[in-house]
C-alpha cells in the first residue's frame, strides 16, 4: 500500500522533535501551507503549523499523513488494485486500529521511533488515541481534539444514514464505479451524505444566526427556489464531491464507527490506563456531534489527563479546525518550546517531502 504525507521542518539527528498530525474524516495531508498546484485550498491547520506557530517548524518535522482508505494519494478504493483496476468494491473493511498500524510503519520508514506529539480532532483524534494505546512507548505527548474513546450510537446512525446515501445513488453500482466516465459515479450520494453531515458539525445557534429563514438571494423558497441554508449545504456538497470519492467516504466511516479503545483490551477503561502520554483533551463547546460528555470520559480514565479543555466556539463540531488561537496554547503546554532543539543546532538528515495529492477529482468531476 501507498501512504502519503507531507512533511514541514527538518528531523534532528536524534530524530526527537517529529510531531505527528492526523486529519479529521474529509481532510487531507495538506495541514499546512498555502494554496497551489496540487492543493485547491489552504492548509487546513496552516494558522498552527509553520516558523513561529505553535507548532513551530523552526523547530518541530511535522509529518501529516492521508489516511490508509482514503483519496489524497493513500490507497484506497479509488486506487490500483495489483490487477490494475480500481480496488472499488475489493477494498477491505478497515479500522481505525488498522490504519493506526499503517502510520507506525511510516514512522518506521521516516526512522522515528517516537513521536514528540500526536495531535488529532474527531476521526484524527481517535486515530491519536490509537497510536497512545497500541505504542505506548511511541507517544511522548498527545492532544485529543473533538473525539470519543468509541463511536456512539447517534455517531455510527449518522455515518449510517450517510453510507445508504450514496449506497442508494444508481451511480454507486454496488462501488465499483470509478472506471466511469466523469460525473457517473455516485456524486448526488455523495453530496447529501455531505449536506447530512455539514448539519452535524455546525451548531443549530449558528445556523440560526448566518441563515435564519432567509430566502437565497434572488430565490424564493415557495417558488422552486432555496432558503439561504439550502443554498449553503448545496455548496458544500459539490465543493466535497469534485475533491472527495464516495468509495473512500463510505470506508472511513466504517472505520470511524468501528473505533471502541477497548475492543479486545478488557474494555474502555483498562484500555486507557495504558496510556503514558502527558494529555490534554479538549472538547468544543457547541459540538452537538461530539459531546463533552465523550471527552469528559477520556480525561477521567487516562492517567495522564486532567479535566477536559474546552474550546468555546459558535461553530460546533468543526471549531476544532477553525478555533486555532485556542487550539495553540493546549499545543504549547504539550510542547515547551525550549524543549526543542532550535534547527541552527541540528544538520537535517530528512528534509520535507511531500508526496502531490491528486490533482483531479477522484469522482471525475471537474475542480
Ligand atoms: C480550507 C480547507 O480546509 S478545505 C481543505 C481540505 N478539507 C479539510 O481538511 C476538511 C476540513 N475542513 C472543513 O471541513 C471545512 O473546510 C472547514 C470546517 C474548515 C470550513 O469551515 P468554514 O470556513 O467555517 O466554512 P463554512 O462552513 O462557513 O463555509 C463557507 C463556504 O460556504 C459558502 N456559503 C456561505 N453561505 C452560502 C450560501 N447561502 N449559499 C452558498 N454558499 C454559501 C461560502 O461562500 C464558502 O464557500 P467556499 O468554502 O467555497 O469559500
Ligand atoms: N469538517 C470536518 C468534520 C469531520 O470531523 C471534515 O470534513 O473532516
Amino acid at each position: 500500500m501507498r501512504v502519503a504525507y507531507e512533511a514541514w521542518g527538518a528531523l534532528a539527528p536524534d530524530r526527537s522533535n517529529a510531531v505527528l498530525v492526523l486529519h479529521a474524516l474529509t481532510g487531507d495531508s495538506h495541514a499546512a501551507g498555502t494554496a497551489g498546484p496540487g492543493h485547491p485550498s489552504p492548509g487546513w491547520w496552516d494558522a498552527l503549523i509553520g516558523p513561529g506557530r505553535a507548532l513551530d517548524t523552526d523547530c518541530w518535522f511535522v509529518v501529516a499523513p492521508n489516511v490508509l482508505g482514503g483519496c489524497q494519494g493513500s490507497t484506497g478504493p479509488a486506487s490500483a488494485a495489483p490487477d490494475g483496476r480500481p480496488w472499488g468494491s475489493r477494498f477491505p473493511f478497515l479500522t481505525q486500529r488498522d490504519q493506526t498500524a499503517v502510520e507506525a510503519g511510516l514512522a518506521d520508514t521516516l526512522g522515528i521511533e517516537r513521536w514528540a506529539l500526536v495531535v488529532g480532532g474527531s476521526m484524527g483524534g481517535m486515530r491519536a488515541l490509537e497510536w497512545a494505546v497500541s505504542y505506548p512507548d511511541r507517544v511522548g505527548a498527545l492532544l485529543l481534539l473533538a473525539t470519543t474513546a468509541q463511536a456512539s450510537a447517534e455517531q455510527i446512525a449518522w455515518t449510517s444514514v450517510q453510507a445508504q446515501a450514496i449506497r442508494s445513488d444508481p451511480g454507486w453500482h454496488g462501488g465499483d464505479y470509478h472506471h466511469l466516465p466523469p460525473g457517473r459515479g455516485p456524486h448526488l450520494g455523495l453530496g447529501i451524505a455531505r449536506r447530512t453531515a455539514q448539519v452535524t458539525y455546525r451548531a443549530e445557534s449558528e445556523l440560526r444566526e448566518r441563515f435564519g429563514r432567509t430566502a437565497q438571494a434572488g430565490e424564493h423558497p415557495w417558488h422552486d427556489g432555496r432558503y439561504a441554508v439550502e443554498s449553503y449545504l448545496d455548496h458544500q456538497a459539490a465543493k466535497l464531491a469534485r475533491r472527495f470519492d464516495a468509495g473512500s467516504y463510505v470506508v472511513l466511516g466504517e472505520a470511524m464507527n468501528s473505533h471502541d479503545i477497548g475492543r479486545d483490551r478488557g474494555g474502555t477503561a483498562s484500555a486507557l490506563a495504558r496510556i503514558t502520554a502527558p494529555t490534554v483533551v479538549a472538547a468544543v463547546d457547541s459540538d452537538r456531534l461530539y459531546p463533552l460528555t465523550q471527552q469528559q470520559e477520556l480525561a477521567a480514565l487516562i492517567p495522564g489527563a486532567d479535566r477536559p479543555r474546552v474550546l468555546h466556539s459558535a461553530c460546533g463540531h468543526d471549531g476544532f479546525l477553525l478555533e486555532t488561537a485556542q487550539v495553540a496554547p493546549l499545543v504549547a503546554e504539550l510542547l515547551p518550546p525550549a524543549a526543542a532543539s532550535g534547527p541552527s543546532q541540528r544538520t537535517p538528515r530528512l528534509t520535507a517531502s511531500a508526496e502531490r495529492r491528486r490533482s483531479i477529482s477522484p469522482m471525475g468531476l471537474p475542480e
